[in-house]
């Protein structure tokens, strides 16, 4: 995810913005389907791992971020690789 939020939005506006993210992402986190976000270094953005039932999950969850609408986002769909220990 790439965050781009404009320059001229009201302080106080992004700050609650910022807030509410967060607490949406640390939520996820609690139930399990935000399994990991790290910050890509140097960039306001992050990856995230999401571990959802289906693509409509995962829509839900996106579409919901409060800071959807200065999002770009690049969805990989993942699969377990068969040399991952976890497989066996
Ligand atoms: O700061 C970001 O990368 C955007 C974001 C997504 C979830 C969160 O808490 O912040």
């Amino acid at each position: 995810m790439n965050v781009t939020i404009p320059p001229g939005l009201d302080p106080g506006v992004r700050a609650d913005l910022v807030a509410r993210e967060k607490e949406y992402c640390r939520d996820l986190q609690r139930s399990g389907e935000w399994a990991h976000i790290w910050r890509c270094a140097g960039q306001y953005a992050n990856l995230s791992v999401f571990d959802v039932a289906d693509n409509e999950a995962l829509h839900r969850i996106l579409w919901n971020l409060p800071l959807f609408p200065y999002l770009s986002v690049e969805i990989t769909p993942l699969a377990q690789h068969p040399s991952d220990l976890a497989a066996d």
